[in-house]
């Protein structure tokens, strides 16, 4: 039994979000991650953390055929450079962003007896109200990003015009209990999405990207801003020139933490290759073909972690 004592409380099929409210003073030993994988140990490798600000782009010139050419540029550089931006003045309103997060939260607050009923029938009206016009939302938000990305790697705005519109929107609702030892685990270690595009709203800071040199950089919470992730889909897609964001979820010491991330996705089945467009003599064809399915297939299974990335295994050698 170790260090982690006799009580059931460190039980493995005990979540981490009951062991926040039994309130342990440790991390019980499992979730402490190998030290070169812990959050705080790269933090104080990586001290250049805090230079260039992450970009914050406002969309809302998207909308004026004047304008938009020049957000489309800046898209353009912070996918280029990250494969993530942060949007302001994308047009969802900030009730919808709040009832999302606040019913995500008082769902995670009740007991587990009745979350498991919830979550086994049918998804009680207000919780399917709320969280259905932020999906909505965010759903239309996405087609209008999405219009931008692909002109943005000079591809016409309808690109897969009708895959994308039977595509998938999954929305992934985490809940990151507070730690006693935030340095020692991860709510999510590290990944990318494997979808084209990921939109994702935080209720407290916790959400990490890494950059062109390898650093950690903390995702800043701010004000109505949403966060836009770079997907494989997305990576293959433009055959390279973008590269999906590699991010890991932190945890805090005094609060829970709510993400609520939407992927979006071409549908389950449909093979993405890149673009014949941006295949040329400069540009050979650097990935096969890849989708939903065959990424599911790749992390289901108990040695993912051997497997590595199921982008990486579509890259073709050079
Ligand atoms: O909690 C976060 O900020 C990250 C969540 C995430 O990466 C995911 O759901 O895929
Ligand atoms: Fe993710």
């Amino acid at each position: 039994m170790g260090d982690e004592g006799k009580s059931s409380e460190t039980n493995s099929f005990t979540s981490a979000v009951s062991l926040s409210q039994i309130g342990v003073a440790q991390v019980p030993r499992r979730f402490v991650l190998p030290p070169s994988e812990q959050p705080g140990r790269s933090l104080r490798l990586n001290p250049s953390n805090t230079t260039t600000p992450l970009p914050v782009i406002d969309i809302s010139s998207l909308h004026n055929p004047s304008l938009r050419p020049q957000v489309i540029e800046e898209i353009h550089v912070a996918c280029e450079e990250l494969g993530f931006f942060q949007v302001i003045n994308h047009g969802i309103p900030s009730t919808y962003v709040n009832d999302a997060i606040n019913t995500a939260t008082e769902f995670f607050n009740l007991p587990s007896e009745e979350k498991m009923h919830l979550a086994s029938a049918d998804v009680h009206k207000p919780v399917r109200e709320k969280m259905g016009n932020y999906a909505k939302a965010v759903q239309a938000l996405q087609k209008q990003l999405m219009e931008a990305v692909l002109q943005s790697l000079g591809l016409k705005a309808d690109y897969l015009h009708e895959d994308f519109e039977k595509g998938s929107q999954v929305m992934a609702v985490n809940c990151y209990p507070a730690c006693p030892e935030p340095d020692l685990a991860l709510g999510i270690p590290p990944h990318s999405d494997y979808g084209s595009l990921t939109i994702l709203i935080q209720s407290q800071p916790g959400l990490q990207i890494m950059d062109k040199n390898k650093n950690w950089r903390p995702v800043p919470l701010i004000e109505g801003a949403l966060v836009v992730q770079v997907g494989d889909q997305m990576e293959v897609m433009s055959n390279g020139r973008y590269k999906s964001v590699l991010h890991r979820a932190t945890l805090n010491k005094e609060r829970t933490r709510i993400s609520i991330a939407s992927l979006h996705s071409l549908p389950l089945e449909k093979k993405v290759g890149p673009a014949p467009e941006l295949i040329d003599d400069e540009h050979p064809l650097a990935y096969n073909e890849g989708s939903l399915k065959s990424f599911l297939d790749h992390i289901s299974g108990n040695d993912v972690r051997k497997k590595g990335r199921y982008i990486d295994t579509l890259k073709r050698s050079p």
